[in-house]
């Protein structure tokens, strides 16, 4: 898979040192207020009670805090966090090794969890319901089952994909929990404090620039607001004004509503060369080059947030604001004409 723009691209990458901002408890953890309030009850519920939590999980695009409101929960009900995820786990017996090594009440959180093979996800269904899990030992006739008894544990699952999850595991969690892109007012914290962690210094309207540009994804935003401190160090006094911000977002290929090249191209291509659409997912995948899944599981998810593009049976198409921002106008609907023609 192509991904052009790294920069704007909200999946973790190796350089990522998003780690350094994590914020580590729930008061820390900005956004998300309807999320964030129903999980301090549950989590205060499990401690009061002495009981595993119930199973949790987290949807939604990239970058938008479910590792790191996983890690908080482990933290804030004091116990253990492992941490795995669908495509690692290859065989049932990896899975089973990792189940009966947890403690009691530990979380266990398996990242990119619609990715599991469907032999390990049966191994999944009674560890879940009833902390019971069946290993069949031997091979042939000698094969027989064993039960083992697991400590109750916390399965907290992510995925940016919920549609791709089976019924029977999506009904097994019982929070399952939707994290949406954030607001500029919630970004402009993240990022007015994340300077602060870098120890420099931003203007509030240098930090709003960054936040409206952000994509409305905290990953992105501690991404950008790094590179905007390079130039700021390097071609200014080290302070975040809002023109610095500007220029270097800007330089940056990031528009004004914060998005990238990709973007771009894609809002482009439906209103050029299929005249706003509607266009099937696998044709707009074929021209640009981007994988299916990519575009459905990163690019579209804000576009359509923002409004710019609508999902229609027949496909996607560019809406007025699409048009708008791409500085061209929309064409007439049909059967309606204009004054001069
Ligand atoms: N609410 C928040 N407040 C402050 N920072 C946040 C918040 N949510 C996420 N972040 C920051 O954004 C980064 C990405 O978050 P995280 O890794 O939890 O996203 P994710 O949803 O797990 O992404 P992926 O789907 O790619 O795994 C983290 O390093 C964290 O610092
Ligand atoms: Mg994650």
């Amino acid at each position: 898979m192509s991904t052009p723009d790294p920069l704007m691209r909200p999946e973790p990458q190796a350089e990522d040192r998003d780690r350094a901002l994590r914020p580590l408890s729930l008061d820390e953890f900005v956004g998300q207020a309807e999320a964030r309030s129903n999980l301090r009850v549950f989590l205060q519920s499990a401690r009061q009670r002495g009981e595993a939590m119930d199973h949790t999980l987290f949807h939604g695009p990239p970058g938008l805090g479910k590792t790191t409101l996983a890690q908080i929960m482990a933290r804030e009900l004091g116990v253990n966090f492992r941490m795995t995820s669908g495509p690692v786990l290859a065989k049932a017996g990896d899975l089973a090794a990792i189940l009966t090594n947890l403690e009691a009440r530990d979380v266990l959180f398996i990242d990119e969890i619609h990715r599991l093979n469907p032999a390990v996800e049966e191994v999944l269904y009674p560890a879940m319901e009833d902390y019971e899990l069946d290993l069949v030992i031997g091979e042939g006739p000698a094969a027989r089952t064993v039960r083992i008894e697991l400590q109750p544990f916390t399965l907290v699952g992510a995925t940016t994909r919920l549609g791709l999850l089976t019924t029977p595991l999506r009904d097994r969690f019982g929070i399952p929990t939707r994290l949406q892109f954030y607001t500029v007012e919630e970004l402009d914290l993240i990022v007015s404090r994340n300077a602060a962690k870098l120890g420099v210094t931003a203007h509030p309207e240098g930090a709003r620039e960054i936040a409206r540009r952000a994509r409305g994804t905290p990953r992105i935003a501690g991404r950008l607001l790094r590179r905007v401190v390079d130039f700021a160090v390097v071609e200014g006094d080290g302070t975040i004004t809002r023109e610095l911000a500007d220029n270097a977002l800007t330089r940056l290929g990031v528009d004004i509503l914060g998005l990238d090249g990709a973007d771009r191209r894609y809002l482009a291509l439906i209103a050029e060369n299929y005249a706003g659409g509607p266009v099937g997912i696998e044709t707009l995948s074929a021209a640009l080059s981007e994988s299916r899944d990519a575009l459905e599981e990163v690019i579209e998810p804000y576009l359509l947030q923002q409004g710019l593009i609508a999902r229609t049976p027949r496909g996607r198409m560019l809406a007025q604001k699409g048009w708008t921002h791409l500085g061209l106008p929309a064409p007439q609907p049909p059967g309606q004409s204009t004054l001069f023609d």
